[in-house]
């Protein structure tokens, strides 16, 4: 990209269980799913926080789902909703409304979308107008935040100017946007119960990205899974919107969307591992690897061999239970927003198939969805979205 981007990015800167945690009642509890992480596959045995007595990352995460979650029960009362989703309000620029900037700045994400994401911006025109132009503001912001440790221009990015990248966020959330983008997304934070938390989050990903290129354990990976990628789930929910006959628990819809970030990302990572290799960087846990008499050696060396296969047998199963229970709540959207969730999700999912294909090498071949197959996705995840909320509470 990120040519353009970055460069809109540097100008501008010169002058920012998951497994089940909810319980049946839905309320807030300390999250189970030590024991799902603590499961063993063959001779390998995740990570768990056991090994960790202290507040896991889940707990810690699951802070947030709660935090997010409440926000938008709010807006699922009616009175609250109608005036969440009016998105009529135009930008407001020195005590005078501007209609024209607002609208082309929800087009220039929408163009940023379109480019960068092709399939997922077919996905956004099945939304209504408002909700879509919404998920593009907030596209656009992860997809620059993600450029600035990983764009062209990375090698330059310290943790000040991801701190200046903050206050920016943190000023477009106060209604003082520095540029279009950001335009963009103010209007839609102002009109959408999102909370900023999330997005900071996502930075402190960025920040780690900086100074941490190991994880000890699954502990310390989801973490990261969760700033980078689970972040964006709590994100697009407030846009996406609940479905209104939903009976599930605001909290288990998010934790849903939880997942299916960190089941994106762990997908990310078991697909690039030769890339990232070659930047030095070894996401896969560190205890998860020496279980399975495997070191960064053997990740350099880039050689698939029986230990490999099969301790990438486990991680494929791992990011495999974070699609299935990410499923669970893609019924609970809003009708309008199911067929491109299931559509990204189903297509995402795809790509551990094609790790399998490849036999798991995934230091010299990177694993990719057909163009065929991906069509073919689209009219099994639309007979998906006709699938509504379930009638259980
Ligand atoms: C109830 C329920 C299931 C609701 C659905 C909630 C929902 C829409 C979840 C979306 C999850 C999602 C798409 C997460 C993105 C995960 C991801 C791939 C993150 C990437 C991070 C860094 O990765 P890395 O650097 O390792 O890899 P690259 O080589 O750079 O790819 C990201 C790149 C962070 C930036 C994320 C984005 C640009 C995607 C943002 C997407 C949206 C805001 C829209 C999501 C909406 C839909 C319909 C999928
Ligand atoms: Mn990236």
């Amino acid at each position: 990209m990120s040519g353009v981007l970055w460069v809109q990015v540097c100008l501008k800167e010169n002058a920012q269980s998951l497994l089940s945690l909810v319980p049946k009642n839905g309320g807030p509890r300390r999250p189970k799913m030590c024991s799902k992480l603590g499961f063993s596959t063959g001779s390998l045995a995740f990570s768990s926080t056991v090994a960790n007595p202290a507040r896991s990352s889940e707990e810690k995460v699951y802070e947030v789902v709660l935090k997010q979650a409440a926000l938008v029960r709010e807006q699922r009362r009616p009175k609250e909703k109608e005036k969440a989703l009016d998105l009529t309000q135009p930008i407001e620029t020195d005590g005078t409304t501007n209609w024209d900037l607002l609208n082309e700045a929800y087009e220039r994400c929408g163009e940023v979308c379109a480019e960068y994401a092709k399939t997922f911006y077919l996905g956004t025109l099945l939304m209504t107008p408002e909700r879509r132009k919404a998920v593009w503001a907030i596209y656009v912001w992860c997809r620059r935040t993600d450029e600035l440790v990983d764009g062209p221009n990375a090698s330059h990015i310290t943790p000040k100017a991801l701190d200046r990248w903050e206050k920016r966020l943190t000023d477009l959330f106060e209604g003082r946007p520095f540029d279009m983008y950001d335009a963009a997304l103010s209007h839609t934070v102002s009109r959408y119960p999102v909370d900023i938390q999330p997005f900071r989050d996502m930075i402190e990903g960025m920040r780690l990205d900086l100074r941490k290129s190991r994880y000890k354990n699954f502990d310390e990976l989801y973490l990261y899974c969760y700033y980078v990628a689970g972040t964006v789930g709590l994100m697009s929910v407030p846009v996406m919107g609940i479905a209104q006959e939903s009976k599930a628990s605001t909290e288990s819809v998010y934790s849903a969307a939880l997942a299916l970030g960190i089941a994106n990302q762990l997908t990310n990572i078991l697909r690039d591992v030769g890339e990232d290799a070659r930047r030095g960087r070894v996401y896969l846990p560190q205890d998860e690897l020496a279980r399975a008499g495997l070191s960064d050696e053997d990740i350099f060396r880039g050689k698939v061999t029986e230990k490999w296969r099969s301790f990438m047998k486990g991680q494929i199963k791992r990011a495999r239970m974070f699609f299935d229970e990410a499923e669970k709540g893609v019924s609970e959207l809003n009708s309008a927003s199911r067929w491109p969730v299931w559509a990204s999700l189903l297509l995402y999912r795809q790509i551990l198939d094609a790790i399998e294909a490849n036999d798991y090498d995934n230091f010299t071949k990177r694993a990719y969805v057909l163009k065929a197959k991906k069509f073919l996705s689209l009219p099994v995840a639309y007979g998906r979205a006709i699938v509504g909320p379930s009638k259980l509470a």
